[in-house]
């Protein structure tokens, strides 16, 4: 093996993710580490948080993100939660200052163990999130799938949250939507140049909803935090909700979204460790630390 880093398998309310710590190195996690770790049943991943020395003063790190595709995302809510109970378990401190390729972003452990993300500021404009077409307003737009005269699922809100999120509203129970097929094919819809990750929300009153979500470069996830804050946000803009939600997720955890009346969208939920390890950055190839958990 050549030299190896460090890494933590956790999960976000079920998002499975990997931090790795390429601390004091020059190198990147790349798409074939990626491509080869999701591969393997013990590994599979939603996405690998890779914790970089900070390039801008006033940040601790920087985060790259690489979906289990090996692509880059620019957010991930679940992940970083990862990453703060990683590093705050280490060196004690509580709150961070992150860069990652859209900004800088602040997350801080509670006393009770949740942690929560700043995930930023939303944008609605048609060229930030980006669609193919001019829409003035983004808070549905035209597209649909299914039949054309019975659409199974039409008119999304869309938005970014530094990543592209489309939102399908429905009335009825989320899990009777075949997710799996209609998926891949909104995420790569002509509408949306650099794919999307796309949910399935449903309403439930004004403080809480249910989603599910196929995202960008993974598929179906048991939890997506940038979908929820996306969910909440889009939601709020068309008076569905208020600006404090609870949000159901597949894998039957609960993830909490306010949208600040500064505009910004804090997500807060658990983070937990299932074990540690060392890989490969170039190859992916990875050996289980012996202390470590089964
Ligand atoms: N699971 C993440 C979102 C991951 C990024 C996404 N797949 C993308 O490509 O944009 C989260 O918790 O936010």
């Amino acid at each position: 093996m050549a030299s190896t880093a460090p890494f933590a398998k956790m999960n976000g309310i079920g998002n499975e993710i990997i931090v790795a710590d390429m601390r004091s190195r020059a190198d990147r996690v790349t798409a074939a580490a990626a491509i080869a770790l999701n591969a393997d049943a013990a590994t599979s991943f939603d996405q690998i948080m890779a914790i970089h020395d900070a390039r801008t003063p006033g940040t601790a790190f920087f985060i790259d993100i690489l979906n289990s595709d090996g692509t880059g995302a620019q957010a991930c809510g679940n992940g970083m939660r990862c990453v703060v109970q990683a590093l705050a378990a280490e060196t004690g401190q509580k709150t961070f200052t992150f860069e990652t390729v859209v900004g800088i972003l602040n997350a801080h452990e509670h006393a009770d163990g949740s942690i929560s993300v700043d995930m930023g500021t939303p944008r609605f404009g048609w060229q930030d999130i980006p669609l193919a077409e001019d829409f003035r307003d983004t808070r549905m737009i035209e597209l649909q799938i299914g039949p054309i005269d019975a659409p199974v699922l039409h008119s999304p809100s869309v938005v970014s949250m530094g990543n592209p999120h489309a939102i399908f509203w429905v009335d009825r129970d989320v899990w009777s939507y075949e997710l799996d097929r209609f998926g891949p094919l909104l995420e790569n819809h002509p509408m949306f140049p650099e794919r999307a990750n796309i949910t399935i929300a449903q309403v439930t009153s004004p403080e809480t909803m249910i989603i599910r979500t196929w995202e960008r470069g993974a598929g179906l996830t048991k939890a997506c935090g940038s979908a929820s804050c996306a969910a909440v946000v889009a939601a709020a803009r068309i008076n569905r909700t208020g600006r404090n939600v609870s949000l159901l997720t597949p894998g039957g955890g609960t993830l909490h979204v306010e949208w600040r009346a500064d505009d910004h969208v804090i997500l807060t939920g658990a983070a937990e460790w299932e074990f540690s390890g060392s890989f490969d950055p170039s190859t992916g190839t990875w050996a289980r630390d012996t202390e470590s958990a089964a």
